[in-house]
């Protein structure tokens, strides 16, 4: 059962923050004390960058049972979305901005994921990676290594699918035909985000990113942990990375208790939803 939810949404409208990590855009709902808010409706009208406010993901804080918080994630098109790895540090950077604790433990559609304060940096524990075929998930079995596509990529699952594909010249890749095509391919039942990286060296790469359910992003956090992993199984890359995304700097480290990541994270704005928009009528 889930913590008490005794407040009506207020009548002026439901409050919310504007954030990024690394350029990858947030609306931030806490709907703690409250019953959950957030529908499919609600976050594309609230996604829409010309009729509502615009975002990459929504976020949904409510209260947690077990753990400090409760987080879930909606993508611009209204689909739910199991991780998503940069608003998770943003609401991690949050919560222990308010609490003054320096670690969270957060409950997502794929489990407890753990975050905590190092120095200035917020880290985030995305989980361990999924790479059976069948959890992923792909449509049948096949080498999750060596996809049976054009570009030879490899999926990972980070709690949401990932196919990342390893390209010589980055800037020559035309994002978003490929990733558009790749993210309804029918080897993908529940479609995939999809990466492409130039390796720099064992520890450096330039990663850009189709997401599912948004399209080109500034950066992916799920996506980035994908890259971690795939590139250590090619044998490309160190299962410690830095890594270049359009909007900035991410850093993973694929350790036996997962897939940990950080990078920036920045306020943006407060503001209220309007009582209209939150009914999705507007
Ligand atoms: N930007 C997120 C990924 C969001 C979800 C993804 N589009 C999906 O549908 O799986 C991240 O930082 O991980």
């Amino acid at each position: 059962m889930r913590g008490m939810q005794t407040r009506p949404i207020p009548s002026d409208g439901l409050p919310f923050r504007k954030m990024h990590g690394a350029g990858n855009d947030f609306v931030i709902l806490d709907s703690r004390g409250m019953a959950p808010v957030c529908t499919a409706a609600l976050a594309k009208a609230v996604g829409d960058r010309h009729r509502g406010v615009g975002f990459d993901q929504l976020a949904e804080i409510r209260d947690g049972v077990d753990t400090d918080i409760e987080l879930d994630f909606w993508n611009s098109d209204g689909s739910r979305a199991g991780a998503c790895g940069n608003a998770t540090r943003c609401v991690a950077a949050l919560w222990m901005g308010e609490t003054g604790r320096d670690r969270v433990t957060i409950r997502t559609a794929r489990g407890v994921l753990r975050a905590e304060m190092r120095g200035q940096a917020v880290w985030v524990n995305l989980g361990a990676p999924v790479l059976d075929w069948a959890q992923i998930p792909l449509s049948h079995a096949v080498d999750q290594q060596h996809l049976p596509l054009e570009g030879d990529p490899v999926a990972v699952g980070m709690g949401n699918p990932h196919a990342v594909f390893f390209v010589d010249d980055i800037a020559a890749v035309d994002v978003a035909a490929r990733g558009a095509a790749v993210e309804h391919d029918p080897l993908f039942p529940q479609a995939t985000n999809v990466e492409f990286v130039q390796v720099r060296s064992r520890g450096e790469v330039r990663m850009r990113v189709w997401e599912r359910g948004t399209g080109i992003t500034l950066a992916c956090g799920s996506g980035a942990c994908a890259v971690a992993v795939a590139g250590a199984q090619r044998g490309l890359t160190d299962r410690h990375i830095r890594m270049e995304v359009d909007g900035g700097w991410l850093e993973l480290d694929w350790t036996d208790e997962g897939v940990w990541m950080t990078g920036p994270v920045a306020h943006v704005f407060e503001a209220v939803l309007s009582p209209k928009l939150l009914g999705g009528l507007e």
